[in-house]
C-alpha cells in the first residue's frame, strides 16, 4: 500500500517508517496544511490540525492511508501540558483518532508559550540548537532523554494503525 504522511519533519516522518517497517508498505511525504494556528493551544485544536494534515496529504497523493500528525499545548490546573493528538484516514473515507502521552511544561516556558511564542521557538533557544522540534524535541530535553518526541509520535502511529488492522480483522469475523 501507498502510505502518505502530512509532514516533513523527521521526528514524524521516522516514527512512521520505522514503526510500519515490516509492513512493506510505499511512504509519500508531503507538506500539508494543518489549518489550525501554528502553535494549536487545545486538544481540540490540536486534534483538527491533525485531522486537516491527514485529510489534506490523502487528497495531494494517490495514497491509500495518510498520517496526520499534529503537536499542541493544552492549559490545565495542573499547568500547561505538552500534548499530541494523530488521525489516520483511509481512501474509502474511514478515520481513527488517537493522543500522545501528556506532560506539563516548565513554567518559564508555559509563561512564554501564553505570551504568543511557539514551542519550537522557545526550544530552539533554550537547547541552541534551532531543530530541536525535528530531533528529541520538548519531550526529550524535560525528560532527560528518557522519551523522544519521534518515540511519542511512533506510539501514536502504533495506536492509529492498530486501530486500523482491527478494523479489518472485524470485517471477516
Ligand atoms: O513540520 P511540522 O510537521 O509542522 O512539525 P512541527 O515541529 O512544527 O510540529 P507541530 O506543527 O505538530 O507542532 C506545533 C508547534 O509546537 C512545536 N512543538 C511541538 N512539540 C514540540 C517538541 O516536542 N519540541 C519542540 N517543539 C515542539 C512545534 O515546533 C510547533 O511550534
Ligand atoms: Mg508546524
Amino acid at each position: 500500500m501507498i502510505i502518505a504522511i502530512g509532514t516533513k519533519n523527521p521526528a514524524k516522518v521516522h516514527a512512521v517508517q520505522d514503526s510500519l517497517i515490516r509492513e512493506g508498505h510505499t511512504f509519500v511525504c508531503v507538506k500539508a496544511k494543518s489549518g489550525v494556528s501554528p502553535q494549536p493551544f487545545s486538544d481540540l485544536e490540536t486534534l483538527e490540525g491533525a485531522k486537516n494534515r491527514a485529510r489534506h496529504a490523502l487528497a495531494m497523493t494517490d495514497a491509500d492511508l495518510a498520517f496526520g500528525l499534529e503537536g499542541g499545548v493544552q492549559e490545565t490546573d495542573s499547568g500547561l501540558l505538552l500534548c499530541n493528538w494523530g488521525v489516520l484516514v483511509h481512501k474509502d473515507g474511514a478515520e481513527w483518532i488517537a493522543s500522545g502521552a501528556k506532560f506539563p511544561l516548565p513554567d518559564q516556558v508555559a509563561k512564554r508559550l501564553r505570551q504568543g511564542e511557539e514551542l519550537g521557538t522557545v526550544m530552539a533557544e533554550v537547547t541552541g540548537d534551532i531543530d530541536t522540534r525535528k530531533k528529541e524535541g520538548a519531550i526529550g530535553i524535560y525528560t532527560g532523554g528518557w522519551v523522544s518526541r519521534k518515540e511519542l509520535f511512533a506510539h501514536l502511529v502504533k495506536l492509529l494503525y492498530g486501530q486500523y488492522i482491527s478494523s479489518l480483522d472485524q470485517l471477516q469475523h
